[in-house]
């Protein structure tokens, strides 16, 4: 993809303190215009990335590029970026216009009064807060001073805006408000948004393109749908979603159309990723949503004891031992109406869509060791 259609541009950059490498040697790109969330769990490199791009830390190797531009020599206030973190770090004495219009001053000290005013209304607007500037801060709820974050990095019309743990300090229902109002508000100012977190559900339901980390790499891009349908390897499968891990051997490797022998014995068809030669041990994920449970019919097949149930609302969640396989998740919508529900102490049938399982080898329990995480540039 040519460089100027491209927002955010990783060559070879690694980042190092001392003996930690908390981010190895990565190549990475980001379409303007995108919406990326750089997830995985804590320790990763997420946070070492993002400040990579805002100009905080220093790469030990590499070219951190933005708009086509090599940044080496730029400071973080020079870089069309702008970025909001979870403590929303306001100033408390400042009314909320003012903190608004701080970072406008320090940018742009040649803008006339008049000229903040009318930025600063227009980005309390974007937000939701037209009519709040005058408020102080402690006036305001937790989710309305991120609002006031969220504006007060929009003030300046940044090409880029980088969100670490945003909303991590809201409640759940007020988090879910604010995922929607932020992806609502990408689609409309149409700059590229870079979003670190560890919240999978989070990473899933508002970006167009997740980057999953893990150790200091990226193991996977893609699309959140790509992601969760067909996860690089195993530590994607498991941090991403729940699933259920049965362990096997390969009985031929097809490819798309592998045979895996369980441990209980039984043969079933699954795509085996990373390769697996007959007799290699592999860890095949079903997710909970894809076990279908029916009545026990005592024919040979998958089959259990419904140990536990947990209600959802629109869903439970059953725990059923499965003899020789162990305790396997299964998901179904709840349909009160149902005369055969399905309670502790049943027997159940277990079936699956035979493109359901995922193999892997159980060498990708741990990080694939590679040199270099190159992924594609997207399109
Ligand atoms: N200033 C620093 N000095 C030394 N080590 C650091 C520094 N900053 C980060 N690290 C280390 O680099 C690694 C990556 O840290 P980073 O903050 O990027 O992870 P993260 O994925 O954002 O984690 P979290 O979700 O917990 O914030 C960790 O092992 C961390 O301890």
């Amino acid at each position: 993809m040519a460089s100027e259609t491209l927002d955010i541009e990783f060559r070879g950059v690694s980042k190092r303190y001392g003996d930690v490498t908390a981010v190895h040697p990565t190549d990475f790109a980001v379409p303007k215009g995108a919406f990326i969330a750089l997830l995985g769990p804590s320790g990763c490199g997420k946070t070492t990335c993002l400040r990579m791009i805002g100009g905080f830390e220093q790469p030990t190797t590499g070219q951190v590029l933005i708009g086509g531009a090599d940044m080496a020599e730029v400071p973080p206030y020079r870089r069309p970026v702008n970025m909001v973190f979870q403590h929303y770090a306001l100033f408390p004495h400042f009314d909320v216009s003012a903190n608004v219009a701080y970072g406008l001053r320090q940018v742009r000290p040649r803008l006339t009064s008049s000229e903040i005013a009318r930025r600063t209304a227009d980005a309390l607007a974007m937000v939701q807060l037209a009519g709040f500037g005058k408020r102080k801060v402690h006036e305001l709820s937790g989710g309305q001073q991120q609002r006031v974050a969220l504006a007060r990095a929009l003030v300046n019309r940044p090409s880029v805006l980088l969100l670490d743990e945003p909303l991590a300090a809201l409640d759940k229902k007020l988090r879910t408000d604010m995922q929607i109002e932020l992806q609502n508000l990408q689609r409309e100012l149409g700059i590229t948004f870079v979003l670190v977190t560890h919240d999978q559900e989070e990473a899933l339901s508002m970006s167009d393109v997740v980057c999953v980390m893990n150790g200091g790499r990226i193991v996977q891009l893609g699309a959140p749908d790509e992601i969760y349908d067909r996860p690089a390897d195993r530590f994607v499968a498991a941090f991403v979603g729940k699933t259920n891990f049965l362990d096997g051997t390969v009985v031929e490797n097809g490819g798309n159309a592998a045979r895996i022998r369980l441990a209980n014995g039984m043969e079933i068809g699954a795509r085996l990723t990373g390769g697996g030669a007959p007799g290699a041990a592999v860890s095949v994920s079903l997710r909970p949503e894809a076990l279908r449970l029916g009545a026990a019919t005592g024919e040979t097949g998958l089959g259990g004891i419904i140990r536990n149930r947990i209600f959802l609302g629109s869903t439970a969640e059953y725990a059923i031992e499965v003899p020789g396989l162990g305790t396997l998740l299964a998901t179904a919508d709840h349909d009160a109406a149902r005369s055969d529900l399905l309670r502790p102490g049943d027997e159940v049938a277990i079936s699956f869509n035979p493109g359901a399982p995922l193999a892997f080898p159980v060498a990708d329990n741990k990080t694939t060791q590679r040199e270099t995480s190159h992924v594609e540039v997207l399109s």
